[in-house]
Order: structure tokens, then C-alpha cells, then sequence
């Protein structure tokens, strides 16, 4: 059986005039956890968004569970079981907590339905006591978890999350982390990016760090954790 999720091979993305990936391969297998990794402006978000469908200009092959979604839109992605949290958190800010959660649920693409409404509120007590508050009403920390929770309530195969941490108090990206650590440990894949690596590659199975739009390191956590030298050539710490 082939465990990939997500598989993509020489992909390339463009804005406008604007060539920010150069030929990258990349796949997430089930249950695996991959932290993507690099400096500002190197690609990270739009390899995420380009395997998602957003970015329209690309070139190159994805696979989505051995589907050929290389011309793939974000809907084509999502159906498959591949849930997004973007950076900047896309909630509906009009909506309470809970509106924003049930409106999201649906059965997974085999219609597995583990994640329910109980099911996500255990994991985030924060959110169980502001069922009845808007989505704006929240902290930063708060709609993060808000749209973490969105993403389990489609009960996906995969969970993105993009910089998932950024701007929030240490108390806070702790209990996010403690939130991902737990997802991992039901068995979803998912892929991090976050600014913070040394967490990233605490919580992760596997890195992939890019460097101008091009994988320059990748290899499982573990192991590059031993060699700090060429990390920090590429994320400049
Ligand atoms: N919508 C856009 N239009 C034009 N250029 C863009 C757009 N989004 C990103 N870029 C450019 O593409 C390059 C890669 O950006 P990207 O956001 O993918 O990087 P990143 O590694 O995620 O960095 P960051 O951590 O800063 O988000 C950058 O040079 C950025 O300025």
C-alpha cells in the first residue's frame, strides 16, 4: 500500500513575473509529522499553498492519496481529507465559537466521524467556556485553537498548520503544542511550519528545510538534529 498522502514532485510556483519554487519534491506519508523549515521568505507558505490549490501558477506533479491533483483546486484538496489552517487563522469572526465549530463538521472522506463536537472540546477547555462568544471577542491564542478545532471538525486524513504559534504568549504556544502533540498522537499527519525550529524538530518526524525556494536539507528530525552546523547555515540561527 502506498502510505503518501500528500506527494508532490518538481514543483514550481510563480506570483506574476515572480519564480519562488524551483523544482520541489515533498510528501507526507499517514501518521507522519513534518516540520517545514526556513527563513522568512523562503517559500514555506507558498509550497504549502501551492500543494493545496491556492497558488495558481505552478507547474509540477502533486498527488493527493494517489490522486493527480497537480491542477488540483483547495475544494479538490480539502474533500480528500487534507484540513488547512492558515496563517492569520481564518475564522469567521461574525460567528460564537460554536457556530464557527458545527458549521465546519462534516464526516471525514471515509466517513469516519472520530472527531466530534465533545471530542474537540476536551482538547481545548479554553474554547468549551466561550461556546457563546464571537470569533472576535477572542484572544489570538483563543482563535488559534478556533481554527484548529475547525480543522479536526472535518474529521481530515491531514492537518496543515502555518505558523500556528506566531504571536502568541509562551503560555499559549504551549498549550497549542500540547494540542498538536496530541493530534500526532491519534495518528493524523500533519505538517508545521513555525518560526520556533528547535520546537518544530521536538515535535516532528521528519524536517524539510528550504532555502530560495528549494529543498537544501531534509532528513528525519532526529538525525539533523545532530548536525547543527548545516541547520544553521540555512536558518541562520
Ligand atoms: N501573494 C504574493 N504575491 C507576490 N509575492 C509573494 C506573495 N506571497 C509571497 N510572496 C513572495 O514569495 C516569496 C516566498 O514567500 P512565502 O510566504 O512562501 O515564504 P515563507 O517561507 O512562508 O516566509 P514567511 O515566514 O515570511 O511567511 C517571498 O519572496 C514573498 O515575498
Amino acid at each position: 500500500m502506498n502510505d503518501a498522502l500528500i506527494e508532490a514532485g518538481g514543483l514550481h510556483a510563480w506570483y506574476g513575473s515572480s519564480h519562488v519554487l524551483h523544482g520541489v519534491d515533498f510528501a507526507l506519508a499517514r501518521g507522519e509529522t513534518v516540520g517545514l523549515l526556513g527563513r522568512n521568505g523562503m517559500g514555506k507558505s507558498t509550497l504549502i499553498r501551492s500543494l493545496l490549490g491556492h497558488v495558481r501558477q505552478r507547474e509540477g506533479r502533486i498527488q493527493v492519496r494517489g490522486r493527480d491533483l497537480s491542477r488540483g483546486r483547495p475544494h479538490e484538496v480539502a474533500k480528500l481529507g487534507i484540513a488547512y489552517v492558515p496563517e492569520g487563522r481564518g475564522i469567521f469572526p461574525n460567528l460564537t465559537v460554536k457556530e464557527n465549530l458545527v458549521m465546519t463538521a462534516r464526516a471525514g472522506s471515509q466517513g469516519q466521524r472520530d472527531w466530534t463536537f465533545e471530542r474537540v472540546m476536551t482538547k481545548f477547555p479554553r474554547l468549551s467556556e466561550r461556546l457563546d462568544h464571537l470569533g472576535s471577542q477572542l484572544s489570538g491564542g483563543e482563535q488559534q485553537m478556533l481554527s484548529i478545532g475547525r480543522a479536526l471538525m472535518t474529521n481530515p486524513e491531514a492537518i496543515i498548520l502555518d505558523e500556528a504559534t506566531e504571536g502568541l504568549a509562551p503560555l499559549i504556544v504551549a498549550e497549542i503544542w500540547r494540542v498538536i502533540g496530541e493530534i500526532r498522537a491519534t495518528g493524523l499527519a500533519t505538517l508545521v511550519v513555525d518560526r520556533n525550529y528547535r520546537t518544530v524538530m521536538a515535535n516532528s518526524d521528519r524536517l524539510v528545510v528550504l532555502a530560495k525556494g528549494r529543498v537544501v536539507l531534509a532528513g528525519r528530525s532526529d538525525e539533523l538534529q545532530r548536525r547543527p552546523a548545516e541547520l544553521g547555515r540555512y536558518l541562520g540561527v
